[in-house]
């Protein structure tokens, strides 16, 4: 923890400009773990002028000097997975299995993903009348992530960065700073040249706000709120910057009659409630078909019933509360609209769960009978709270389920492979997911209208940070 209060800049760890402080809170004990320092505008500059220096010589190294390198920092996050995975657990509640399991092997799995990619990546290609293509490194990239999966959003950006070539500033959120802070000692012991990657902590307001209007960045590659991303790509305007943006979700899942009911949703309440239901991608609506209506809302209250919630620093399968008193508020006030919308309450509701005062635990709770156009369905909650909507027919739940600003992605339960694929074509969602289909790593994630535009992860997570030249010859 010795460099919380430090930043990563230039190839070692500095005293920030800046002496603004802010605590770092365990949400599980409410206890503080430190403080960190929130960046002004004297240390995005000075961050910014080292990936300026750094720049010249980085984005003309060979693609095999950068695969060496991304090599080395393969074998440094597999010595310190268990540091990442507790750093997550103290700082934002990610339960210790899932920490390990997910949190913190997704570093692992998207940067194995990403070297696969880069070794088929082209640089050069020979284009069929003549010309030649070049795929060059975009400049100096602003890395801005959310706290709900941190090692997993600054993979996806500073590990591309890297990969072609390109310097970076990382700001973390401000509530999970101390995995990225261990990152930036991953990446300093596989021996990044100094001014290739720098972090600095800091709030939006302020650091995040010098990194989007500052002259001397390329690119921003953002992951949060659709709120601030509308901020960051307003003030990036002013010196036409590339901004990528990964924003939130609301994502339907349409559940058929025919699919394997009791398990498909089971399944279902379990991928919604997984992180605390703080997932940009999790499946919050549940669209289910009239005829089986009751009995999916029945077997979705006793999955809900039986997700246990508790201490993330013990081992197994429940969840853990939510990152913050923050996000606790704005759950506990999201549940009362939706019982004051009228919306029916069929399990968890208000308050914390039984026995657990300290700590900002959400109770499980589902809504049924919701109508879409309730603030619970269109609005992201980002807490253990599932809504449920009846359908007629195919053709109303594909209504239904495009009846929403996001499009991060939707799920399919169905018994039918033909209609399931026919569904998913007609879904705005950068992703659908049938009968239980995860995420693999190397494939792209993003998402449709409010939910972004760019897409992370293997070759199209590469080509976001490229520019594109060409040669014309006589
Ligand atoms: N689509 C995806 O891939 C994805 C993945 C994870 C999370 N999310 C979304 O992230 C949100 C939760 O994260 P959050 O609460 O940390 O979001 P947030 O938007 O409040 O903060 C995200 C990051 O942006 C910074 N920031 C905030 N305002 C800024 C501004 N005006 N200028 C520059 N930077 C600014 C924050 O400091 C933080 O680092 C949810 O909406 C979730 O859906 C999306």
């Amino acid at each position: 923890m010795d460099n919380l209060a430090r930043f990563y800049i230039g190839g070692g760890w500095v005293t920030p400009d800046s002496d603004q402080a802010m605590p770092v809170m365990n949400p599980a004990t409410e206890d503080r773990i430190g403080d960190t320092i929130l960046a002004n505008e004297t240390d995005v500059d000075r961050a910014v002028t080292a990936a300026v220096q750094a720049f010249e010589a980085f984005s003309r190294s060979s693609k095999q000097d950068r695969l060496d390198l991304l090599g080395l920092v393969l074998d440094e996050s597999r010595k310190r997975h268990e540091d990442l995975a507790q750093a997550m657990r103290m700082e934002m509640g990610a339960p210790i299995t899932m920490a390990r399991a997910e949190q913190a092997e997704s570093g692992i799995g998207h940067l194995e993903a990403f070297i696969a990619a880069l070794r088929d990546h082209p640089e050069r290609e020979e284009l069929a009348n003549g010309d030649t293509l070049l795929r060059e490194p975009i400049g100096v990239c602003g890395l801005i992530t959310p706290w709900n999966w941190p090692i997993n959003q600054i993979a996806l950006k500073v590990i591309p960065a890297l990969a072609t070539g390109c310097t970076c500033i990382l700001k973390p959120s401000e509530h999970t700073p101390i995995s990225a802070m261990i990152y930036a000692e991953i990446l300093d012991a596989a021996g990044v040249p100094p001014g290739v990657f720098n972090l600095i902590q800091g709030d939006g307001p302020g650091a995040g706000n010098a990194m989007s209007g500052h002259p001397d960045i390329q690119m921003i590659s953002f992951t949060g709120s659709t709120r601030a991303g509308r901020a960051i790509t307003r003030n990036a305007a002013e010196t036409i910057k590339r901004v990528t943006l990964e924003l939130g979700g609301k994502s339907p899942n349409l559940v058929f009659a025919d699919c394997d009911l009791q398990e498909r949703v089971t399944g279902s309440v379990a991928e919604c409630m997984y992180n605390s239901g703080q997932s940009c991608d999790a499946p919050t609506r549940l669209l289910v078909e009239r005829t089986i209506y009751d009995e999916a809302v029945e077997i979705a209250r006793k999955a809900a019933d039986a997700t246990a919630v508790g201490d993330p620093a013990e081992e197994g399968d429940h969840i853990g509360p939510l990152f913050d008193k923050l996000q606790y508020d704005r759950v506990q006030a999201l549940i009362e609209t939706g019982i004051s919308e009228g919306a029916r309450l069929v399990t968890g509701g208000p308050g914390k769960p039984e026995g657990m005062e300290t700590g900002w635990y959400a109770r499980p709770t589902i809504f049924a009978d919701v109508r879409n156009d309730m603030t619970i369905a269109q609005e992201e909650i980002f807490g253990p709270v599932l809504v449920i909507i009846p359908f007629e027919d195919e053709e109303d739940a594909i209504r239904i389920a495009n009846d929403t600003p996001y499009g991060l992605a939707a799920y399919i339960q169905c018994g039918d492979m033909d209609r399931a694929e026919r569904v998913a074509t007609r879904l705005r969602a950068g992703a659908v997911h049938i009968n239980g289909g995860a995420f693999n790593y190397g494939s792209p994630f993003g998402g449709y209208k409010q939910s972004g535009n760019g897409r992370e992860g293997g070759r199209f997570g590469l080509e976001d940070y490229q520019e594109v030249k060409t040669l014309h010859r006589p």
